[in-house]
């Protein structure tokens, strides 16, 4: 990877950004930077990781091997009108975007260039994301290679099949809020049973460090793990029996299912918008 551009330069663009720095991949003199119309953004981008910000898209996409589109996916239709004069056969696009297919980026793209469509995670920021890429026809091995690299910066990565990466938006993109969630109504017990904000805070967060390292490591599986803290007549079998009569599995289920259908719908729409634009060749 010798130059890699960003084209957007919010959250996901600097959990990557942060990586590629920290982890020496990339030398920040090779990494260019721009955004729609943020110039303190920037600025920042380069005071914190030594990145060049540029507002200028010819600029920005020159001598790029990797551009990585890290906008909204309402956003890529205007962002792929504006790089297309400028994409190579020799380049790799890198899309970050919910629900945005790879035939659809390749209408506009128009050419044939490697495209890797990819769902990360915001725990990318501290470099823990739960990655899953998928690579489209034009994609050569060592682009595939690179791709893991670049990703295996901010956490772990799956090659998957590009149908699959709904699902994985409804599992692992998503999934940081639904542990989120969790958190939330655990403080809130605390709270009510009398522990003090900071105390409950930290045996939460050692308790779901403990629980994910021990799922990582162990050869167990999670039933068996759940079994091994339940003891007959004691109190997680009291609790669990709540979350039973909840079917707080069900819930579960239902939403990852639902945030998997949610990612066809916006695939769905983005495709049809995008169709409308693609260039005939
Ligand atoms: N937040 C999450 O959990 C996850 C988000 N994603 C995806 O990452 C992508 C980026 O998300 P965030 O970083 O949270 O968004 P953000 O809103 O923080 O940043 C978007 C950036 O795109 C720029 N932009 C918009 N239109 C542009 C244009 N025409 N040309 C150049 N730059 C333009 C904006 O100026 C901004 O810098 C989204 O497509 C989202 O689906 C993927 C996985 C997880
Ligand atoms: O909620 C969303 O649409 C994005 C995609 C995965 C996580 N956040």
């Amino acid at each position: 990877m010798k130059k890699i551009t960003f084209i957007g330069a919010g959250s996901m663009a600097e959990a990557i950004i942060s990586g590629l720095v920290a982890e020496q991949v990339v030398d920040p003199k090779n990494i260019n930077v721009t955004n729609k119309s943020n110039e303190a953004r920037l600025a920042s981008l380069n005071e914190k990781y030594g990145v060049t910000g540029t507002r200028n898209i010819q600029e920005a996409m020159k001598e790029a091997d990797v551009v990585l589109l890290a906008v909204k996916p309402k956003d890529m239709l205007a962002t792929m009108q504006s790089i297309q004069p400028y994409i190579t056969t020799e380049m790799m696009l890198v899309s970050v975007a919910a629900g945005v297919h790879t035939a659809s980026l390749e209408g506009i793209a128009a050419k044939e260039v490697a495209i890797i469509r990819a769902m990360p995670n915001t725990s990318a920021t501290v470099g823990q994301s739960a990655t899953a890429i998928s690579t489209n026809a034009y994609t050569t091995a060592e682009q595939r290679q690179t791709a893991i690299t670049l990703f295996e910066t901010i956490g772990s990565v799956v090659v998957v099949e590009e149908e699959q990466l709904d699902a994985v938006t409804g599992l692992s993109g998503s999934g940081p809020a639904y542990l989120y969630y969790l958190v939330e109504a655990m403080e809130k017990s605390a709270q009510d049973l009398g522990l003090d904000a900071g105390t409950a805070k930290q045996l939460i967060i050692q308790t779901m460090l403990g629980a994910a390292e021990m799922l990582k490591h162990s050869t167990k599986s999670p039933a068996t793990l759940r079994k091994e803290v339940t003891s007959p007549g004691g109190t997680t079998e009291a609790g669990l029996k709540v979350l039973q009569n909840y079917e707080v599995d069900q819930a579960f289920i239902a939403c990852i299912e639902e945030a998997t259908a949610q990612s066809k719908r916006m695939g769905k729409q983005i495709s049809d918008q995008l169709a409308q634009y693609a260039v005939p060749r």
